[in-house]
């Protein structure tokens, strides 16, 4: 009989709600005592988490969804970004979130106590209520320490940015000397500012306001709950834990849907396309190209990425998605790739290439024939990537991800670099040459890399088995949450 019950709210996007949902199936599943119930944020602009959940509620059986009533959308007057936007409707959540809690707590049996509601990154305002029914409150965190460890800095480097940096108005902040470093907890190397975030470059943008917010809060939290592993960011949760005033930090992953897409995502035809003519290839052979649940690239990007590869001379598997109209909506698929690409590409490499929309990732990643990957560096692509041990050529896009990108290739020696600074909507271009370069030595050289994205794909398999450090951390989470409850 279960006898502890978790929520769970989180942000609307693949990114956080899947490693949400991954993390509740495993507690539930180590720890019979406990149940979950993650309370869903619907936005009309992203259908594919309808249609995730849906999916997951029929195989997770043990874990109960409940999709909050729909809210008033906040007035374009209120919000400039998507963070914002996600921020402010979370706040407007409350009211909805506590009723949901308190009727479940009213109708639980005796025996089942709720001990906890995780938020996540952007639904910190849900602390409120974990205050006002005093239930203790916890932080899933999906993305690295290292970004944790920024934000939780960012209010002392926030004066740094004010006196140091040239700003103005809509324009990313720039260095009154441009040697200027940051020295940020997580990173053994000083950080140049560069890979910051565009939300923190943006410094008076409403998205950097909402940061500053949601650092605040995290420290009102009992722990955090990290999607890595000791073995990998071991620098980074070391000083983060001592520089910082975190409240604890458990490192619980890799936290990853292994199935994935495969089973969920509406396109089954294409995928299933996509896998037969991956089963044809040779042993790591093929580059593959993806760039998150929310990255696409303009055409005269695209048509560079053609010519790129076309004279590397690898075999692709390349996920092209069609840039989004609104601000708050997730990429398309193109009706027609052929009249974005250079003439006769796709006839050209026909033999070697397959260029497509929305791709089962994870299930592509643990195919034989994928020898590197072209990557956003999202973090649960980086996991996923390194938990297949296929390694990464960096070109980060949006949100953390520049910093992502830093992390693997100066702090980690873990990937390839193409990038780690690039920034679409700055104008700037990989030209066909760069990804060129950085593909043959994704495929064909660097050695080291590759041993050592072998070693750590090793490793987060160890963290998560019996006594390995992900699963000792889950284990000393749950006494955390048990404590003190009869
Ligand atoms: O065609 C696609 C595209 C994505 N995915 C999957 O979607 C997820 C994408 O997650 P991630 O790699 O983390 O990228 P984002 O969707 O961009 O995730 C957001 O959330 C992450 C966790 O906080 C951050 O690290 C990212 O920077 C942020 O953009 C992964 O599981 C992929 O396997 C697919 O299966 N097929």
């Amino acid at each position: 009989m279960c006898k502890f019950r978790v929520f769970f709210i989180s942000t609307p996007a693949i990114g956080n709600l899947v490693p949400i949902v991954e993390f509740a199936q495993r507690l539930v599943h180590h720890d019979p005592r406990f149940s979950a119930t993650i309370l869903i944020i619907s936005l009309s602009q992203r259908p594919i988490v309808n249609s995730y959940i849906q999916s997951r509620s029929s195989t997770y059986s043990n874990i109960n969804f409940i999709h909050l009533p729909p809210v008033d959308s906040p007035s374009p007057d209120q919000y400039q970004s998507a963070v914002g936007y996600i921020s402010l409707v979370s706040q407007k959540h409350r009211p909805h979130v506590k009723d949901e809690i308190a009727k479940l707590q009213q109708t639980e049996s005796d025996s089942a106590r709720v001990c906890a509601l995780f938020v996540d990154m952007f639904t910190t305002a849900m602390i409120d209520v974990a205050n006002e029914l005093n239930i203790p409150c916890y932080l899933y965190f999906a993305s690295p320490v290292t970004f944790l460890g920024l934000m939780l800095h960012l209010p002392v480097i926030d004066v740094q940015l004010a006196t140091e940096f040239i700003e103005s108005d809509n324009e990313l902040i720039v260095p009154k000397d441009p040697a200027t470093e940051l020295i940020i907890p997580g990173f053994a190397n000083p950080l140049p500012p560069k890979v910051l975030p565009t939300s923190v470059l943006k410094r008076r943008s409403d998205g950097y306001s909402w940061f500053l917010y949601h650092t605040r809060r995290y420290v009102e939290t009992k722990g955090v709950v990290v999607n890595t592993y000791r073995e990998l960011e071991k620098y980074a949760i070391t000083s983060v834990e001592a520089t910082t005033t975190v409240p604890r930090i458990f490192p619980v992953g890799p936290v990853l849907d292994l199935a994935g897409p495969i089973e969920w995502h509406p396109e089954r035809d294409q995928q299933d396309r996509i896998m037969k003519w991956l089963n044809n290839q040779p042993r790591s052979s093929v580059v593959f190209l993806c760039f998150g649940s929310m990255g696409s690239l303009g055409r005269s990007q695209l048509r560079e990425i053609a010519i790129g590869l076309e004279r590397s001379g690898f075999r692709f598997l390349w996920s092209i998605r069609e840039p989004p109209k609104g601000k708050l909506d997730l990429p398309g698929e193109y009706a027609s790739v052929e009249e974005i690409l250079p003439e006769g590409f796709l006839n050209r490499t026909a033999e070697i290439g397959l260029v497509c929309g929305w791709v089962p990732q994870v299930t592509i990643l643990a195919n034989q024939a994928i020898g590197g990957f072209v990557s956003h560096c999202g973090w649960n692509s980086i996991l996923e990537s390194l938990w297949y041990g296929v390694p990464i050529a960096t070109w980060p896009i949006y949100a953390e991800q520049q910093m992502n990108a830093f992390e693997l290739v100066a702090e980690l020696g873990l990937a390839v670099e193409i990038r780690v600074d690039y920034r679409s909507e700055s104008g700037d271009m990989v030209l066909a040459e760069e990804l060129e370069r950085g593909i043959k030595r994704l495929m064909d050289g660097d050695d080291e890399v590759r041993r050592k994205v072998k070693e750590m794909s090793e490793k987060s398999r160890m963290a998560v088995m019996e006594n390995g450090s992900s699963c000792a951390s889950l284990t000393s989470l749950i006494e955390n949450l048990t404590s003190g409850i009869s």
